[in-house]
Parts: structure tokens; sequence; C-alpha cells
């Protein structure tokens, strides 16, 4: 555990723990010889000449106060490396998340992530007051009585270096048991609290459809499993929990059958007798202290585990040698791509070829021109978009911005090349000024207005109370769809980007500002370089080229004239949205 806690400590954390260790080992060594004296002090007493004991007596108050002075120094220290654990770690972990593929944060990473930054940096920055000191004790005091105990009888002292090989075995194989029990139950539980929290997100779609907690499948399925566990640690944790104090008590049992033996025989005196049963009972009582971490420490090894498996996780490689972009063209070079699918701590692994979603996409979209990429639902679109703002590493071929690779583009230099609008918009808890100003914070009024006015926001603040001031609650939650929209165009123009994606940014928005969107988008293609994925035809007749995408390649490419002529996936989808609208405008009022 100690390697563990080094190892998620990183360089500027293991000073900390250098100095508690070197503290808390003098301690337990100072408690093992004080134990140790009292087999002196007793003989002593006990003995022909009780007198003699004061030179022994002294010995021993001298290492207890010792013993007490570096016990509080480790208790005070231990609180402090625990609060200092818990800096050095939320650094990590955020320095971690600035480092990772911006792809890697799914919902449920996230939650993950949330999970270790709270839970698990508290457990572990409890292990040092609440466990390593009590472990350091349960080792290093044990070890010291056994060694001082060759001064006093070499039998007694054998006999315990013999047992204590069988003690550790057994203390491995009941912790190696309950760590495989606590990670099944640790799994079931963080299964029933993401479940818990899909159910809650979801209850306007289960009460619509009538569906109350029973009859929610998931949700009974992760409890269910997740008391499965719990029966399955009680049943078959409770033999490893006792069977390390049997093993202790058996050793001291055994040392009481032989010393009587011996007392008996003659080779051993009463008062030695005593005073060693006394020193072993010390012993067998700090081995068995260790048997009452092993929860806390399983805990605490389990959440190092999974912080550590965060922190070891593969950054995107920084470029060697940074590069500018020379342009804002885009360039997909025979691209190739598929999802890896990896939970939360999984290392990169390459995707299998066979199930790649993007085979050989290679395309171009000049400086200051519109491309509308159109295709069926789940061709790889988004993912195109993705791959231009490197959510993700290509696995063959290459994305290139103004003649550079993007993976020689440092991550701040290509946040500043490429705007992302994406269909699920999220906002931050404040206001719509706040959410816009993200875009870029020192904006000024004028640059912020005119955002305002390009992405139609300008209509929805005048009609809200508060205007600019209205907050937009958690997620947006307190604005409609087509207003979280938006907020979010108004935050992509005003970041104001030479590369700007809007993918199916028009979805929820209705045809009056869908109106105003597309006319903002054609004067924006005078100088931006625009890539919309969208499936309005008045957005697709407004590009310079329109790039079709079916089951992860581009299949047709051209001029809207040029693929209507040419009759292929194109021209039916011309044709049935044209058909569509005409359907729209017979019925419209
Ligand atoms: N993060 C992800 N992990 C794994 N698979 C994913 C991920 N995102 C998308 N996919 C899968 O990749 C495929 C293509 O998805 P993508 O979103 O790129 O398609 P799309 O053409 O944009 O579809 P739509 O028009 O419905 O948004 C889908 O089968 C989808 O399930």
């Amino acid at each position: 555990m100690i390697r563990r806690l080094y190892r998620v400590l990183g360089p500027e954390g293991a000073g900390f723990l250098n100095r508690l260790l070197v503290v808390l080992a003098g301690a337990a060594i100072l408690q093992g010889l004080a134990f140790t004296l009292l087999v002196p002090v007793l003989r002593t007493l006990l003995g022909e000449r009780p007198g003699e004991v004061w030179p022994w007596l002294a010995a021993l108050t001298v290492c207890s106060l010792a013993y007490a002075a570096l016990q509080a120094v480790a208790v005070s220290s231990g609180f402090t490396v625990g609060s200092r654990l818990s800096r050095v770690l939320h650094r990590r972990l955020a320095d971690r998340a600035l480092d990772l593929p911006i792809g890697w944060f799914t919902p449920a990473r996230a939650a993950e992530l949330s999970r270790l930054a709270g839970q698990n940096v508290i457990q572990v920055m409890n292990t040092p007051a609440h466990l390593l000191r009590p472990l350091t004790g349960s080792v290093l005091t044990p070890l010291t009585i056994v060694a001082a105990t060759f001064l006093f009888d070499g039998r007694v002292a054998l006999v315990l270096l013999l047992c204590a090989p069988v003690l550790v075995a057994v203390h491995l194989w009941s912790t190696s048991v309950m760590s495989g029990l606590d990670r099944g139950r640790d799994a079931a539980i963080g299964e029933s609290a993401d479940r818990v929290l899909e159910f809650a997100q979801n209850q306007p779609v289960l009460r619509a459809f009538g569906r109350t907690v029973d009859g929610y499948g998931a949700l009974d399925d992760a409890l269910v499993a997740q008391s499965r566990a719990d029966r399955r640690l009680i049943r078959r944790g409770v033999p490893g929990l006792v069977s390390f104090a049997f093993a202790t008590r058996t050793v001291f049992a055994l040392l009481l059958a032989l010393g009587v033996s011996w007392t008996l025989g003659g080779s051993m005196d009463a008062p030695t007798l005593l005073a060693l049963l006394v020193l072993v009972g010390r012993l067998t009582d700090s081995l068995s202290g260790a048997a009452d971490l092993g929860a806390g420490m399983r805990i605490a090894r389990n959440g190092l585990d999974r912080l550590d498996a965060v922190l070891g996780r593969q950054p995107f490689p920084r470029p060697a040698e940074p590069r500018l972009p020379r342009g804002a063209d885009v360039e997909f070079d025979a691209v190739g791509f598929g999802y890896r699918h990896e939970s939360v701590g999984d290392s990169a692994s390459r995707t299998d070829p066979e199930t790649e979603l993007l085979r050989d996409v290679s395309f171009r979209i000049p400086e200051r021109s519109m491309t509308a990429l159109i295709g069926p639902s789940g061709a790889g679109k988004t993912t195109v978009a993705r791959l231009l703002a490197r959510f993700w590493d290509t696995t063959t071929g290459t994305v290139r911005i103004g003649g550079v690779d993007v993976r020689d583009i440092t991550s701040e230099d290509l946040a500043a090349t490429v705007s992302i609008v994406f269909q699920d918009v999220y906002l931050f808890e404040g206001t719509i000024e706040d959410n816009v100003r993200v875009g870029d914070p020192d904006a000024d009024e004028e640059k912020l207005r005119r955002a305002a006015v390009m992405a139609g926001l300008d209509r929805v603040v005048e009609e809200l109370p508060d205007g600019w001031a209205t907050r937009v609650g958690e997620g947006g939650t307190a604005l409609s769809g087509g207003q979280r929209q938006r907020v979010s165009i108004a935050r992509a123009l005003l970041k104001d980007a030479p590369i700007l994606i809007l993918d199916e940014a028009t979805a929820a928005l209705d045809q009056e500002n869908e109106a105003v969107l597309t006319s903002t988008v054609q004067a924006l293609a005078a100088d931006k370089t625009l890539l919309v994925i969208t499936h309005r035809l008045a957005t697709v007749l407004a590009a310079d080229q329109v790039l079709v995408m079916e089951n992860g390649r581009i299949t047709e490419r051209g001029t809207h004239a040029h693929l209507v002529a040419t009759g292929g996936t194109y021209a039916d989808f011309w044709r049935q949205r044209t058909s569509a609208n005409g359907w729209r405008l017979e019925v419209a009022p």
C-alpha cells in the first residue's frame, strides 16, 4: 500500500510521506522497546533482588516518554500529510484531466472522475492518520519485540520467528479474499449509483411511459446485484476475517504450553515465564491490530488503484516541436478511426481495423468557404467534427489545419483555431452573459451584442425579464432547447475562431430563428472556414461544397447542382426535402 501511495502522490508528494514514515517507524520501534523492557522489569521485581529494578524502570520511562513524544508528532503530521495529500491529488487529477483527450470525457467517466476527486481522495487523505500509524505499529513493534526476545530467551524468539511466515501467509490469504470481494461490491455499488442517477435524470421519460421504480429493470437488476455482492461478502469474508485472529491466539497458546513445560523442566524460571507471556501478549495484540486494519486498508488500496488508473492513463502526446497552422483550410487525408470501448482507467489500446467506423475519409475545405456534411444517422458525421477538433487521434491517416498535422499543434493553439457548436448543448450554472462570455471572457460589450444578434440571442434576451442576467439553471435547464442552442451559438461566435463547426446546431430552432442563423452562416463564410453538419435544406443550399457520408465513407462530393445532376444519395435527399417542404407549405396557415 505504501508503494501505491508513493505512485499516486508522484515526486511532489513523496517528501512529506518520507518524513512521516521515519517518525512512524521511530515511534513503533520505541513502543516495541518499551514492551520488551517489561521483561527485565518484571523478572527483577519477581526475582530475588527487586531493589535492582530502578535502572530498568528508568530505561522503560525514557523509552515510553520518547515514544509518547514521537507519537504526538506522528499524529499531527499524519493529519498535515493527509491534507497535503488531498491538495497534491486534486492538482494531479486536474492536470491529468487537462491532458486527456476531450473525447475521453463521456458522462460515465465524468461521473467517475467526480467520485475519484471526492470520495476516493477523502479515503486516501485519511490513510496517513488512520491507517499508516497503526499499520507501522503492527509491523515494526512486533518485529522489535521478536528481535529483543533473543536477548532474554532464544527458544521463545525462535518459536516466534518460525510462526511469523505462517501468520504472514494467513494474513495475505485473508486480505486477498476480502480484496476481491470488496472490489466486486464496489463495482456493484458504482453500478447502482449510476442507475439511480439515470433513473432520476430520466424521470420525465419514464413517467410519460408509465414506468415506475418497479418497472425500471436496469435499476432493479443493479440493486439485486448489489445485495447479492453484500451477501457474498458476508458469507465468504467471515472465514477470512476470523482466521488471522485465530492464528495469533494459536501462537500465544503454543508459547504458553512450551513456556510451562520449560518451567516445569527447570530450564526457565517462573518470573521469566511470566514476563515473556506478558510480552507475547503485547505482541499478539499488536498483530491482531493489523487484522482489524484489514478492511480500512483494502478500501484505501482499492481507492488508490482507481486513482492510479486515471493518473497513469496515457495522456495525449504533446507535440515535440509544436507548429502553428499556416491558414485555416482543413484537410482529411485517408483518415481511419474507430471508437475504443474502455473503462475509466483503461490504458490506450488500438482499435480492431475490422470495427473501424471511418475508413479512408479524404476531403479538403478551403479557407473562407462553407462545406455541408450530410448523411444518415450513425454515418460518422459528428465523429468527423470531433476528429477535426482532436477529441481523439485518428487510427490511420492525418487531419491537417493550415497544412499542419493537428497532432503537431498544441491543444491551446488548436482550441483557439477551432470553435464548435454541438447539438447537445451544455450550459454552466450562471447567467446567460456568463455562458456567452465563456467564448471570450475579455470581449467588450459591442462584440458581445454583435455575437448575440448573429445567433438570434438578442431576441431571447429582450423577452426574458432579467435579460442578460437570467440564470440558465444547472445544464441550462431553465431555458428552452432553442434558447440554449442560441446561447451556445453566440458563445462560439464570440470566440471568433477561424474555423467554425456547426453540428446540427439549428436542430432545435424554429423556422424564423433558423432563417436568422442561415444568413449568419452565409455571412460568416466570407471570412471563416465552416463545416456544417445539417439536415436543413436552406443551409445545405448555401454551402460551397457538399459532402455525403454513408457508413463511415464519403460517397459523394461536389456542389449542390453537380450532385443533383448526378442522381445519387444527395439527389434523393434533395427530392425528399423539397417534397417535405412543399407539404409543409400547403398545411401552413
Ligand atoms: N463516444 C463514442 N463511443 C463509442 N461509439 C460512439 C461514440 N460516439 C459515437 N459512436 C458511434 O459511432 C457511430 C457514428 O456516430 P456519429 O455520431 O459520428 O454519427 P452521425 O453521423 O453524426 O449520426 P447522427 O446524425 O445521428 O448524429 C454510431 O454508431 C455511434 O453509436
